[in-house]
């Protein structure tokens, strides 16, 4: 081994999961948001119409009108608009923003000349129809910070069309200092695995912890800080990125379920307005047509005394998800686990949803329990938070991953039907103490270079996992 390799490997053993650590997790999160209570305020809503002024200000949001001629404190008024501006009611999503400055002052915009491995070429690999597996992915050595240590796994369509998606891991270690993000081409659904982000929005400051998601819509600013959150997790900090370039996340319909369940729309969080009045050097970064630019200004983005809007930034908390499950016989199809969706113009069939496999009580009887043997006309890329997924005993790890592509048959690995074929159906706790999830596609994606070899996480094995799956037919 040499130093790097040695290095690696101390880190990889130090976040190696132990079966404790994994049972204790849950707690851990419990300890530790009591320990450190939230110092951010939110709003709670999923598509709710808000307003917010930093208390700092009273008065700072104009009445009555959008464009004062002169806004309240002198700030300038400043629309952003998540659809066109004819979208229909319903669907029409934006936000005021009452600020020190209007974004417009910044110098211009050059390519972005540090790290990334963002990456939006779907033509770099020959396609691969495989099931694959990744092993959790690294955490540089070094310092990264959320945007420097982007890496894109998969993708379809492009940002030109507003037509596609990419999947991307993070992984970083330091604060993004004095730089500030927006992403021209869609929004980010991102799902913490490791460590606690605290992120300063124009909208206001979150933090969002391995178990909660985020959604930051496309062109909001924002930036990352890395936080220390629990005795398990240091300043490393890594997890999972959903991009659509078509549309925004919504909730799903309930239809016979009724008004409530499943993510119920006052679980969701936007901050409050929280200005800073700060005019030193700012980085802007901006993500267009999948590549980076850097601009310089001399004041802070996030001078945003007041706002209303619907236009927003939110974060979820996963364990709030009311489940619906089979209380009489069969496994149900995931869909009934969608947190949100970004639907397409197909009816029922979404650019992408993201579903979540949560804590359970499975009751089923005369059933195979744990997922069913498929192949499904949608591609399926999953992750792990924490703990095991109920399919697979082994190899699918927390901060790993796994691509079922279209068409591609996948399922239970071999240890998992023994154990689910002879089970002892009385009513059972499903994937307690586990968080995995799924990123639902009707794209067909396209590995990059990076993720199939550069990383070199790509498990070979993986098709081993089915191997043991014997003749049964006793005809
Ligand atoms: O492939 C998977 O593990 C995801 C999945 C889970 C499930 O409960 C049913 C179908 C399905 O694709
Ligand atoms: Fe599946």
């Amino acid at each position: 081994m040499n130093d790097y390799e040695k290095k690696r490997s101390r880190i990889n053993g130090t976040f190696r999961w132990t079966e404790r650590q994994t049972k204790d997790l849950l707690n851990i999160i419990v300890e530790n948001v009591k320990a450190n209570p939230e110092q951010f305020k939110y709003m709670n809503g999923f598509g709710s119409y808000f307003s917010s002024e930093d208390k700092r200000c009273p008065g700072s949001l104009p009445l009555g009108q959008n464009s004062p001629q002169n806004c309240p404190y002198g700030l300038y008024a400043e629309q952003i608009s998540g659809t066109a501006f004819t979208a229909p009611r319903k669907e029409n999503l934006r936000s005021w923003l009452y600020r020190i400055r209007p974004s417009v002052l910044h110098e211009p915009f050059k390519p972005f000349t540090g790290k990334t491995g963002l990456n939006n070429n779907w033509n770099e690999q020959h396609p691969n129809p495989n099931q694959m597996r990744w092993k959790p992915f690294d955490i540089p050595l070094d310092d990264v910070n959320f945007v420097e240590g982007l890496h894109t796994i998969c993708g379809s369509g492009g940002e030109y069309s507003h037509h596609g998606i990419a999947i991307h891991i993070y992984s970083c270690t330091t604060s993004m200092e004095k730089i500030a993000f927006y992403n021209s081409d869609g929004d980010f659904l991102v799902v913490p695995q490791k460590g606690c982000l605290e992120i300063t929005t124009e909208f206001g400051k979150f933090v969002v912890r391995p178990n909660e998601i985020c959604v930051i819509p496309q062109g909001i600013r924002y930036s990352v800080k890395v936080r220390e959150p629990s005795r398990y997790v240091t300043s490393l900090n890594s997890g999972y990125i959903l991009e659509v370039y078509n549309n925004h996340f919504q909730l799903p319909e309930l239809g016979p379920i009724g008004a409530n369940g499943l993510a119920n729309p006052r679980d969701f969080l936007t901050p409050v307005a929280l200005f800073e009045d700060n005019d030193e050097d700012f980085q802007i970064i901006c993500k267009y047509q999948g590549k980076l630019f850097s601009a310089k200004q001399s004041h802070s983005p996030f001078d945003v005394v007041a706002w209303h809007g619907n236009y927003v930034p939110f974060k979820y908390d996963l364990s709030k998800f009311m489940v619906i499950n089979s209380a009489s016989f069969d496994h149900c199809d995931p869909s009934i686990f969608t947190v949100l969706t970004c639907p397409s113009f197909r009816p029922g069939t979404a650019i992408a949803d993201f579903v979540i496999f949560p804590p359970r009580w499975a009751v089923q009887e005369h059933t195979f329990r744990p997922p069913y043997y498929h192949r499904n006309c949608m591609s399926e890329f999953m992750g792990l938070i924490f703990g095991k997924y109920e399919a697979k005993n082994n190899g699918f790890l927390p901060g790993g991953a796994t691509l079922h592509s279209i068409m591609t048959p996948h399922g239970p690995d071999y240890q998992c039907f023994e154990n689910a074929s002879r089970a002892e159906l009385i009513p059972e706790r499903v994937a307690d103490n586990t968080q995995a999830f799924m990123f639902e596609s009707s794209l067909s994606l396209r590995i990059t270079k990076w993720a199939e070899k550069t990383c070199q996480k790509l498990d070979e094995q993986y098709f081993e996992c089915w191997k043991g799956l014997k003749k049964n037919f006793n005809i």
